[in-house]
């Protein structure tokens, strides 16, 4: 049993690579086999979580999650725990698996109920994993509801009830989890819905069980790519080892967004940072950060540098996007240049070309930006990250970073897409977005090719926010971008 985190670098399957491995497995082994080990696995992690238990509830469906949740019950009432498992749908429909571990619970002595316990320490949610198939409605909604009503721990068996394993989106209807109560342990894959979307809060902690069946030769959907390697600095270096850095943005009543975008690629190592503000009325230095080179946007010539366009740009700058596309050496897009590409056919097809190219291009969209790059709502968007962040990089021949929630990099060519795990909620705050642009600025500088530029330094982003002092002050874009707390 693993605990994923920040720095796991693992495979990704999706619901049909899952069922071609479950099947495989399960052939090569006697009958049963796969379902005791989970359900053991379920209760010895119900004991680490609720050791002192009084009472486990274990809310069991009609298919073969709910089998898991019977065989943990078994499990635990052999080891002297109390679990009371109420159950849906009609036992004579169950499949074989959990029809045997029905009985093993009932050999074993464990409470079947009709109702919730109105006191448990404990739930298990063993309902739906990777069959569910519609939103969950009457005794089910209750349960979910009740779980989640609680603030009660809730360990879910194989992927939380009602979430959708392959995009991370709930069903309609269920409520959207507290991550801090939740642990998910999950079984012979991982699944990339349990880390983007709503899964990360409905999945909490995700522990990964492999059965004893070891790796798997499939394809996967999607990769979790852990903590980036460092990049050793040669002694014998100098300023022009790390590439120039070109921040354009930063209209009229909008600059701080791009000397946030200047500070970020400063203090992730470029050699030097140019930032072209838009405002033609823009001071001639940023007193606080004296490093910064300030310039008229348009006058900076990019054919050796690194540009970073769009922060705070306003509308100003899809004038200048054209001989951005055409000259910039490496290019990170981000916010209006992006909303500016959003609304021209000509600059879509212009950015196709850079990309067909093959000239390193990161774009950084927010959903909102995504959709309008793909021409539809947020809503579809979010409803599967991955397809969008696919699609956009096929369609315009660039890595695609995806932010939100689990955020999802995806490279024009054949590797999966990653799905970044570090990072938290203290991002939530304006200028987060020119600072990871700014970072992978940096990065692509320095010679990182683009989507490894691009995943690095978003995992980097994430990580300062996952280590940042709970007594230090709030965590703001600028000492983001510095990476120190003040
Ligand atoms: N076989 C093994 O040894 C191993 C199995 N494993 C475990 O099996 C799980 C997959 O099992 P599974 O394929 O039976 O799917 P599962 O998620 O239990 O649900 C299917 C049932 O739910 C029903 N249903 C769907 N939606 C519903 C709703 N809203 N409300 C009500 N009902 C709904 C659906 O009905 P239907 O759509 O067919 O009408 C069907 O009856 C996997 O996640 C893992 O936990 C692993 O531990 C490895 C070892
Ligand atoms: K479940």
């Amino acid at each position: 049993m693993q605990r994923i985190t920040s720095a796991t670098a693992a495979d990704l399957f999706d619901i049909a690579a899952t069922r071609r491995i479950e099947q495989a497995a399960s052939a090569a082994l006697p009958a049963h086999t796969l379902m005791r080990r989970a359900g053991l696995a379920v209760a010895k992690l119900a004991m680490a979580i609720a050791p002192h238990a009084r009472t486990i509830w274990v809310a069991c469906g009609p298919g073969n999650n709910g089998g898991d949740g019977f065989e943990a019950a078994a499990q635990l009432r052999h080891r002297g725990f109390f679990p009371v498992v109420t159950s849906i749908g009609d036992e004579g429909m169950l499949p074989p698996d959990a029809k045997a571990s029905l009985q093993r619970a009932r050999d074993a002595g464990v409470t079947f109920a009709s109702t919730p316990p109105s006191d448990y320490e404990l739930a298990i949610d063993a309902l739906l994993g990777i069959g569910s198939t519609r939103p969950p409605e009457g005794a089910m909604a209750d349960w979910l509801e009740k779980m989640h009503a609680s603030g009660q721990p809730v360990l879910c068996v194989d992927v939380p009830s009602g979430l959708n394993a392959d995009t991370g989106t709930l069903a309609q209807g269920v409520s959207p989890a507290q991550a801090s109560t939740r642990t998910c342990i999950t079984f012979l894959t991982l699944k990339p819905g349990l880390f983007t979307a709503q899964g990360r809060d409905a999945a909490g902690t995700v522990w990964f069980d492999d059965l004893g069946c070891g790796a798997f030769k499939d394809q996967p959907t999607a990769r979790i790519a852990g903590a980036p390697e460092a990049q050793p600095r040669n002694h014998a270096s100098h300023k022009g080892s790390y590439g120039d850095v070109a921040v354009i943005g930063g209209a009229s009543g909008m600059a701080g967004a791009a000397l946030l975008a200047g500070s970020a690629a400063l203090h992730g190592g470029a050699g030097r940072v140019f930032v072209g503000l838009l405002d033609p009325s823009a001071a001639p230095v940023d007193t606080a950060r004296p490093e910064l080179m300030l310039r008229d946007a348009r006058t900076l010539d990019l054919s050796s540098m690194t540009a970073v366009c769009g922060c705070g740009a306003g509308e100003a700058v899809g004038e200048l996007l054209p001989a951005v596309f055409s000259s910039a050496a490496a290019l990170v897009l981000d916010a209006d240049a992006l909303n500016a590409i959003a609304a021209d056919g000509v600059l879509q097809a212009q950015l196709a070309s850079r990309g067909k190219s093959g000239s390193p291009t990161v774009i950084t969209p927010h959903p909102l930006e995504a959709a309008r790059l793909l021409d539809r709502s947020v809503g579809e968007v979010q409803a599967d990250r991955l397809a969008a962040a696919r699609g956009l990089a096929a369609r315009f021949g660039v890595v695609a970073v995806l932010k939100g929630s689990g955020t999802v990099v995806a490279s024009p060519g054949e590797a999966p897409p990653i799905i970044n795990l570090s990072g938290n909620a203290r991002l939530a705050t304006a200028g987060t977005g020119d600072v990871l642009a700014g970072m992978i600025g940096a990065a692509l500088a320095a010679g990182r090719p683009a989507f490894e530029a691009a995943r690095e330094a978003v995992w980097q982003h994430g990580h300062i926010a996952d280590t940042w002092p709970a007594d230090a002050a709030p965590l703001t874009a600028g000492t983001l971008a510095r990476r120190a707390p003040v």
